[in-house]
Parts: structure tokens; C-alpha cells; sequence
């Protein structure tokens, strides 16, 4: 047993030796030979000499060589403070070098992330790598040793091991290097680490769910893998290309938020029948930006003050999708119901039903209102909030005016170069001498994407395009038949109310 510790001791010596005779020796431009034999030393003292005593004879030679070398070294340990909790700072910086090291480095380290859809190469423990930022050469060197700190215990080897990587720079640049560079490679770090991180959908639980008590979050996630992009999305190509940039606009625009005085986030209002494409839309538009989802179920949501501590939650990078805001709560106050005293045919029963589902949820108009953009919805950087509707006049026009839900988006029936598209998509064909009919037919007959996807879509592998096609042009006619048989009975039963309504004033002035 105690072999076994002083061999560990030894290992862990030794690297260590190793890490910082290459810093300091390289810095002080010592090579080959000569860094073996102060190596070789380094590790012999490490052997001989106590723990305690060690400790006292390290601290002054670093005071001494920070007397002499002009290089500056600054470390970030993988755990911060005393506690368990990961640095950030280093997790950047591996994120960012795991690019220079893919490139330069000779030795590296290969790791399976659950937070990571791939590999993470990073930079192998005692190993360096060199960086040019502005012209200037820095260092970089990962670093393990093995000692006493029970902070970053890897319990599965049931060793302590401490990491750290050191940036060394001479000391000219030391204001460059520690007011710029530091933030360059933070903030590339950072932007890497959510590229190659794995996507998340999440939903909100209900307070009294046991998976909120589980787990100490109001939100529940399964990795997010819809495979829905804006070249499978059928739709007018002028729209999407439109939607498109005004996403990568947002997306960059963490300067321009700031100087215009607004909070980083931007609504999308998403509007249209069903089955013509608005939950494909958002998974599009997720896969595009490389955020997460948050689907807000806000029927489930008891009141205000569970809303404000969900939206407060959610991360930066992210998409909160509120669906079928009409169905979810009464945010229409007064104005509907003024409109409603109007309609003059209502199935009672089923306003009955939806009110009663209303009810079990306490949140109001302004505490959505409120959930958009108050004060504390500007945390956590960047996020775009989706509402999600089949019935857009339904709504209050105050939650859906400009600057709230900023870009409003009709997601209409299929028309000709949505079918394109989805040909393209489901028969991988660009024309056909159908395509004439297939055309007419749109022009004049509402489908929604939905349907014309599912015509297209082959049932067997006996069937090809041109029976899909057969089969699409066929519904469409169905569809057009029977649109027309209703217009037919709808003007029937018009003339006959018409009617009616003449014969009964006919009747009114003959009365004496
Ligand atoms: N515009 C579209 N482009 C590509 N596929 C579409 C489109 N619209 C619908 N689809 C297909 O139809 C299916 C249903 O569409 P989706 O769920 O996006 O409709 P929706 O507008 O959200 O409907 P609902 O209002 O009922 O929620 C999708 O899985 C997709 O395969
Ligand atoms: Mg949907």
C-alpha cells in the first residue's frame, strides 16, 4: 500500500517535474540536454524532500525566478475556489485551444462528453501549444499533478488530480495579453463550447410534478435531434431567405442590442392553419442557429410567479416556444369580450370546456406580458421567443404588437414552390409532366404542406414519382370537388335565408 502511494507520489512528482521544468526551462531558453538533467533533479528533490518542506523551498524559488525571467506566467486551475464546481475560464480556454492543438499539437486527448454530440479533442496533460494573437507569441501548457487537494478528486481512479493549463508571455506584453487576448480566448472558448455542445429540448414540468422535486428544475430535457432545416421547409423561397437573415442578424447582434439600449431577444410571431409547417419552422430554425428549445406548455402553469421563475431558467442560446397561445389561457380581456357579445352563432358547450381548462391556470395577460419583456426576461443572453398560433385574431393586439413579437410570419397552404421544394424533398425530383397540373390545381385548391407531404410520400417501394404524383393530383381534384359543392350548398342555404328574410318584411308591411 505504501509502495503503491510513493509510487503514485513519484508519477505524479515526475509530471509535475516535467510540466514545470518545461514551462520555466523553455522560458528561460534552456534546451535538449540541459532540460533533461534539471528535469531529472526536479524530480530527485520531489523524492527526497517533504511535502510541508517542499512547499516552503517552491515558493521561493518562484519568487526568485519571477526576479529574473521576463516571462509571465498565469495559471487557471480546472476547479475553482474550494469547491467541486468546474471553471469556466478553463473550459473555455480548452475549448479554444482544441482547435490550435487539433492542428499543431503532437499529443492529444480524446474525450466522450454527455454535454458533447462528438469527441472532444483537447490538449494532452504535459503538453504545449503555441498560440500568435496580434502578432505576439504566447504559450500554452496543460498540466496534472497529483497531491493532497481533495477538491478536484477523479473519483473514478479514486486519485486526486489536479489540472491547470499556464499562459506564458514575456512580459512586454503582459497589458495586451491580460486586458485582450484573455477575452479573445474566453469568449471564442465560449462560442466553441455552445457549437459543440448537444442540443436540448426541454419542457416545463408542473410544480407538483416528483421530476421537478427530482431533479430541482422546473424544466425536463431529452437531447433536441430534429432533423427539420430551412432546405427541407417548403415555402415562398423570397420569405424564407428573408427569415433567414434577419436570424443571422439577430444572432450577431450582441454589439448593436447593446448601443441601441435593448435587451438581446427578438419575438417571432408564427401564424396558420394547421399542418402548414409552424413546428417545423422552429425546429428549422433551431438547427439554423444551433439553439435549444424551451416548449412552454403554459396550461400547466399555475400563475405568474411560476412563469417568471421558468423564464428565468432558461439559458441564453435558446428558442422559448409558447404554442397555441389562443387555446391556453383567456389573454384576450375586455376587447373579446365585447366581440363575442357580437357573434351571433356560438357553440356554447365548447367555450364552456375551454374556459374550464382556462381556469386551472392563473396566469394573466400582463404576467405574460411581463414574462416577455419585463425587467429580468433580458437574463442570460440571447433567446427568441416563438408564439405559436392557428388563430391570430384571436389574440390581444397588445401581446402581439411590433417590438413584442417583432417578426410576424403567415405560414400559409402550399402553393407551387413550397411543392417544389417538397418534390424535391420526398421524390428527389426537380420537374415531371405533372408538374402543370400539380400547379393549376394549387393555384386554386388550400392544402396544407402536411397533406401534400403525405400524397408525396412513397407508401412501398414499388411506388414511384409519378404514382405519388398521380395520387397527389387526384386529392387535390377530390379536394376542389368537394370545396365546390360546398360554396353550392353554402350559396343555397344564403338564398334561402335571403329569402326568408324578404318574405318575413313582406309579411311586416302588409300588416296593417
Ligand atoms: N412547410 C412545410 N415544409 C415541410 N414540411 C412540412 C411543412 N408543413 C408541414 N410539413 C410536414 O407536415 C408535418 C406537420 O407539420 P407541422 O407540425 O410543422 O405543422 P404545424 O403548422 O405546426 O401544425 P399545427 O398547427 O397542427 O401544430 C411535419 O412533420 C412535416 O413533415
Ligand atoms: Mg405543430
Amino acid at each position: 500500500m505504501r509502495n503503491r502511494r510513493k509510487q503514485r507520489d513519484f508519477r505524479g512528482s515526475n509530471s509535475e517535474a516535467k510540466t514545470k521544468m518545461s514551462e520555466t526551462g523553455s522560458s528561460w531558453g534552456f534546451t535538449g540536454s540541459t532540460m533533461t538533467s534539471l528535469m531529472f533533479l526536479w524530480a530527485m528533490y520531489k523524492q527526497i524532500f517533504p511535502y510541508h518542506l517542499q512547499i516552503h523551498v517552491e515558493r521561493y524559488v518562484y519568487k526568485l525566478m519571477g526576479w529574473v525571467s521576463s516571462y509571465v506566467h498565469i495559471k487557471f486551475n480546472e476547479y475553482s475556489g474550494e469547491g467541486l464546481e468546474k471553471s469556466k475560464a478553463y473550459d473555455s480556454i480548452r475549448n479554444y485551444l482544441s482547435t490550435k492543438s487539433t492542428a499543431l499539437a503532437k499529443r492529444l486527448k480524446a474525450n466522450e462528453s454527455k454535454s458533447s454530440k462528438s469527441l472532444v479533442l483537447s490538449l494532452d496533460d504535459h503538453e504545449t501549444v503555441e498560440d500568435v494573437f496580434e502578432g505576439v507569441k504566447v504559450k500554452w501548457s496543460s498540466s496534472v499533478t497529483e497531491n493532497g487537494n481533495k477538491s478536484s478528486m477523479n473519483r473514478d481512479k479514486g486519485s486526486v488530480e489536479r489540472r491547470y493549463m499556464t499562459l506564458s508571455f514575456h512580459s512586454r506584453h503582459r497589458e495586451m495579453i491580460t486586458k485582450t487576448y484573455l477575452d479573445h480566448v474566453l469568449r471564442e472558448g465560449e462560442e466553441i463550447g455552445l457549437k459543440k455542445r448537444e442540443r436540448k429540448l426541454y419542457t416545463n414540468n408542473s410544480i407538483n410534478d416528483w421530476c421537478s422535486w427530482r431533479s430541482g428544475s422546473n424544466w425536463s430535457n431529452v437531447s433536441f435531434d430534429h432533423p427539420a432545416t430551412f432546405e427541407t421547409l417548403a415555402m415562398d423561397p423570397e420569405k424564407k431567405e428573408e427569415i433567414k437573415k434577419d436570424l443571422i442578424k439577430f444572432s450577431n447582434g450582441k454589439d448593436y442590442y447593446r448601443k441601441v439600449g435593448k435587451p438581446w431577444k427578438r419575438g417571432y410571431l408564427l401564424f396558420g392553419p394547421p399542418g402548414t409547417g409552424k413546428s417545423t419552422m422552429i425546429s428549422a430554425m433551431a438547427n439554423f442557429l444551433g439553439y435549444d428549445v424551451y416548449d412552454l406548455e403554459l396550461t400547466t402553469v399555475t400563475d405568474n410567479s411560476e412563469l417568471k421563475k421558468l423564464m428565468l431558467e432558461t439559458k441564453g442560446k435558446s428558442i422559448v416556444v409558447i404554442e397555441d397561445i389562443d387555446c391556453s389561457l383567456d389573454l384576450t380581456g375586455q376587447r373579446r369580450k365585447k366581440n363575442l357579445e357580437d357573434e351571433e352563432e356560438e357553440d356554447i358547450e365548447e367555450k364552456i370546456k375551454e374556459a374550464e381548462k382556462k381556469k386551472q391556470s392563473k396566469v394573466t395577460l400582463s404576467g405574460l406580458l411581463n414574462a416577455i419583456d419585463g425587467l429580468w426576461s433580458a437574463c442570460s443572453g440571447e433567446k427568441i421567443i416563438v408564439f405559436k398560433t392557428n388563430f391570430v385574431d384571436k389574440l390581444d393586439p397588445a401581446l402581439i404588437r411590433r417590438g413584442r413579437m417583432d417578426n410576424h410570419i403567415e405560414m400559409s397552404y402550399c402553393r407551387f414552390e413550397a411543392f417544389k421544394v417538397l418534390a424535391k424533398n420526398y421524390l428527389e425530383i426537380e420537374s415531371h409532366d405533372l408538374y402543370g397540373d400539380v400547379k393549376r390545381l394549387l393555384e386554386e385548391v388550400d392544402m396544407s404542406p402536411a397533406d401534400v407531404a403525405e400524397n408525396l410520400m412513397p407508401k412501398s417501394d414499388e411506388e414511384d414519382a409519378e404514382i405519388c404524383l398521380k395520387r397527389l393530383v387526384k386529392s387535390l381534384e377530390e379536394v376542389k370537388e368537394k370545396a365546390k359543392n360546398l360554396a353550392e350548398e353554402d350559396e343555397k342555404e344564403a338564398r334561402k335565408k335571403m329569402k326568408k328574410k324578404a318574405e318575413e318584411e313582406e309579411k311586416k308591411t302588409l300588416k296593417p
